[in-house]
Order: structure tokens, then sequence, then C-alpha cells
């Protein structure tokens, strides 16, 4: 959606490496945002985004010949009346229009929150795989339900393209880069971390050969625990931290697995987390 940072960048230079023509595709889509959501607010840097192209092309220029084929070919970016041309988007659970959905995927974590989200990227990407036909689309593994949601709407669809997932790029600390962190102020900014620090702790026990979904996911509270324990709910002073979910699931379809199962090492599994941050009242204790 722009505002590009290095995430969006390894997703091109993947592209790159994989294909000879590439598109990169920049629409903020409004269907995806719900009604009292940040459409209006979302940054776009535009004149930043192309410098930032420009220097990846010539840095692949510079590699030519040294195993790299491809070429930016094309910057898609479309206006709103081109991507919905007869009704103009609406964000209402019941508006009307022409949309995609996916369920039982779309409801569940982020869908739960975000009623009307994934609706409106099954719809959107719909509708860029119609524009643009690529036979390979790239997304980053940070939105995994949005991947996995666009692996199954691929393949129920029929369409004729291979989704491919692309590891999560992350800042110094861990923290997931995201072109909504700038809204994150410094003190907000240090507190999320607590996000990466607890889905990476859990990572690591299950890479250490813990296998069982519940010592998975108390792994991760404990992070959580520790720090909002010192605080008395509040983390590091800036605001109070809210668990949403911290959920381990099948990678095929996001099913649950209990606590009481274990992972599959065959298949690995997904754990996925939210967090919800509140600016504390002025008359809170600090
Ligand atoms: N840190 C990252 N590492 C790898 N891929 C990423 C990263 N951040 C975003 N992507 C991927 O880039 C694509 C475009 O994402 P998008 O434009 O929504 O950016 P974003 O940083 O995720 O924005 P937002 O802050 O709104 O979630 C998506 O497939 C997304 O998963
Ligand atoms: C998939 C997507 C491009 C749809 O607008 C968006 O949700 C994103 O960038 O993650
Ligand atoms: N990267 C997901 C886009 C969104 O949250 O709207």
């Amino acid at each position: 959606m722009g505002a590009l940072h290095e995430g969006h960048l390894e997703l091109v230079r993947h592209a790159l490496r994989e294909n000879s023509d590439v598109f990169v595709s920049i629409y903020v889509n409004p269907t995806q945002f719900g009604v009292n959501e940040d459409l209006d607010k979302y940054p776009k840097t535009w004149v930043a985004d192309m410098d930032k192209l420009q220097r990846l092309r010539k840095d692949f220029d510079q590699q030519r010949g040294k195993g790299t084929t491809g070429e930016i070919v094309g910057i898609f970016a479309p206006t709103t009346r081109v991507m919905y041309p007869t009704l103009p988007p609406t964000s209402e659970i019941d508006g009307e229009g022409s949309f995609v959905t996916i369920t039982p995927i779309g409801k569940w974590l982020e869908g739960s929150s975000r009623p009307v989200f994934f609706r409106g990227v099954a719809t959107v990407c719909t509708k860029l795989f119609n524009v643009v036909q690529p036979d390979r689309v790239y997304f980053g593994q940070k939105d995994i339900q949005q991947s996995v949601l666009i692996k199954r709407m691929v393949k129920d669809f029929h369409i004729p393209t291979e989704v491919r997932v692309i590891p999560t790029i992350r800042e110094s600390d861990g923290l997931a880069m995201s072109s909504r962190n700038v809204f994150l102020g410094k003190r907000r900014r240090n507190d999320v971390s607590v996000l990466s620090r607890a889905l990476l702790s859990a990572r690591s026990i299950y890479n250490m050969g813990e296998l069982s979904a519940g010592e998975i996911r108390r792994t991760a509270f404990q992070i959580f625990d520790e720090v909002l324990q010192k605080k008395d709910g509040a983390y590091l002073g800036a605001g109070k931290i809210e668990i949403d979910y911290i959920v381990l699931t099948k990678t095929d379809d996001m099913t649950t697995i209990d606590d009481e199962a274990e992972v599959d090492p065959s298949e690995g599994a997904i754990l996925s987390a939210a967090i919800k941050t509140h600016k504390l009242k002025k008359s809170a204790n600090r």
C-alpha cells in the first residue's frame, strides 16, 4: 500500500530474482479499512517510494549477470475509480458491491477485530490479479493470515498464479517493519517490542524441540506477564497493553492447535499474536 520500507523492498528483490518482468503495486485499498479505521491517515510517501525503487533497481542493474534476471517494468498505482469501476467502494459491513469473501479464515483472529478487512483484501487482490495476470505474487509473512487467505482464494478460484510468502524483515529490536509504525510515539514504539520478543522466544523453544502447543503459547504469554506485572498492566509508563490474541494454528487452514496437542514438526505451525495499546488517561498512575 506504499510508504515503502525494507519489508516491501525484500518482496521486490525476491520477485526480481525469480521473474523476468516485475510489477510493483501501490494502492491504498479503501474497502479493507473499517469505517472508523485510519484510511484518511494512512501514510503516503510517493516520492520517497519512487526513490527507494530507483535505488533498488540500480543495485540490481549492477548485479546483472550474477544470477539476477528481473526488471521492474511498471508500478501499478491505480485510482479508486479504476479499481471500483461501478459502485463506489464501501466499508460498511452490509454495504453493497462486488466482493470476494473467504470464510472461515477471514472471520478469525484479525478478521474478528476488523470485520471488513479480509473481504476488502480478497476483493482487491482478485482485481489486482485480474488486471496484472501475474505468474507469481509476493506477500509478507508478517501478515500471515492474509497470506494463508490469499493462498486459499487462489486455490478455490483456480487463479493461475503462485503465491510466494517472504519472511518478515524486522527492526534491530525485533519489531516487524510496518508502514504504520510511524504512528507509534517513541515510548509506545518501545512498548510494542514486547510482541516480537514474545513471538521470537516461543519460536526459539520450538526450534529447540518443544512441540507442546500449550508450552509454546505459554512461553509467549510469560514474556508479556513479566513486563505487565512490573507495571500493574501499564508497560513502561506509556500506555496500557492488552493482548488481543496469541494463538497457535495449523499452517494450511489456520485452525487452532489446542494447548493439549503437539505440533507436527513436518508441518510446523503458525503462532500469531495481536496486541492493542491504549494511551493512559492523564490521571492514571504512572
Ligand atoms: N516487515 C515486513 N517483512 C516482509 N514483508 C512485509 C513486511 N511488512 C509488510 N510486508 C508485506 O508487504 C506487503 C504490503 O504490505 P502493506 O503495504 O500493507 O505494508 P505494511 O507495512 O504491512 O503496512 P501496515 O503497517 O499498514 O500493516 C504485504 O504482503 C505485507 O505482508
Ligand atoms: C494485500 C494488500 C495489498 C491488499 O490491499 C494489503 O492488505 C497489504 O499490502 O498487505
Ligand atoms: N498489511 C496489512 C494491511 C492492513 O493492515 O490494512
